[in-house]
């Protein structure tokens, strides 16, 4: 795991995008997996202005998305999607028929659980996956307690991300639904390369356990300590709890430049 401390929000905006750039131009029809939420927002705002510069082409990327509320009609303004095509796809010119996400809205659920696992496997798994975390710990939806070892499926939201996340609901906690459907942790763990984005305070006692806390379902990110090749961007505030914080400043200063993230 490789934790980089940045000045501000633009310099995660870069490095990310540096990390999507680099991909696509060795293969352009790269598939990447991608998470809403705000941390991850700028690397997207970067990865669009330099589609708009005309630097950048993901014309030809597919996308997966990490999870769906269940029950939101489609096209509500909230769901995952929606929220995906506006920050993301949709300015950056990707084709909605290769923006792929969970289906929520589906009358069988575990069939689209399945059916979500195939997709991804069937696009040749994900190249470079965009995380955030919650506060509690979690990524995507999997909530503390979740098998490190679960795929797609179906799970509660705890009360405490459905406050977290009711901001996108007018401030109306009762408003965000209570179930998803969200990838898995071995599923998100086969993507080759994990980049996870966490800014603000709030986040400072999740990323301390994401890198230094033991690995435990309690904590779910952590099981990211077991992924070859995860990078951590984080400002000042989100790095606050960490104990090895000097020394992740002197490894990223001395890297050598003939290693990317
Ligand atoms: N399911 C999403 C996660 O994918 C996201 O990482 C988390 C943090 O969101 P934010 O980045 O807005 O703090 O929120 C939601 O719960």
């Amino acid at each position: 795991m490789e934790v980089v401390i940045c000045r501000d929000e633009e310099e995660i905006g870069r490095l990310g995008a540096d990390v999507v750039s680099r991909l696509v131009r060795t293969r352009p029809e790269a598939v990447l997996g991608v998470a809403t939420g705000s941390s991850p927002r700028p690397v997207y705002a970067e990865l669009v202005a330099r589609v708009r510069a005309g630097e950048l082409d993901l014309s030809g990327v597919s996308t997966f998305s990490l999870d769906e509320y269940v029950g939101l009609p489609e096209g509500h303004p909230a769901s995952y999607r929606t929220e995906i095509r506006r920050e993301l796809t949709d300015p950056a010119g990707i084709p909605p028929e290769r923006v792929h996400s969970p289906q929520g809205s589906a009358g069988d659920l575990p069939a689209a659980a399945r059916a979500y696992e195939k997709r991804i496997a069937a696009a040749g798994g994900v190249d470079v996956q965009l995380l955030g975390i919650g506060s509690d710990g979690h990524i995507a939806f999997n909530e503390p307690g979740s098998s490190l070892a679960s795929r797609t499926r179906i799970k509660t939201l705890t009360r405490r991300t459905r406050e977290d996340n009711a901001r996108f609901f007018d401030g109306d906690t009762d408003a965000v639904p209570t179930h998803c459907l969200t990838q898995g942790l071995a599923t998100i763990m086969q993507a080759r390369h994990v980049v996870l984005v966490a800014t603000g305070e709030g986040k400072a006692r999740a990323v301390a356990q994401l890198v230094e806390g033991a690995v435990s379902a309690r904590w779910p990110a952590t099981v990211l300590q077991w992924h070859p090749h995860v990078s951590v961007l984080l400002d000042e505030a989100a790095a606050a709890g960490l104990g090895l914080a000097g020394y992740y400043r002197e490894a990223w200063a001395n890297k050598p430049d003939w290693q990317g993230l």
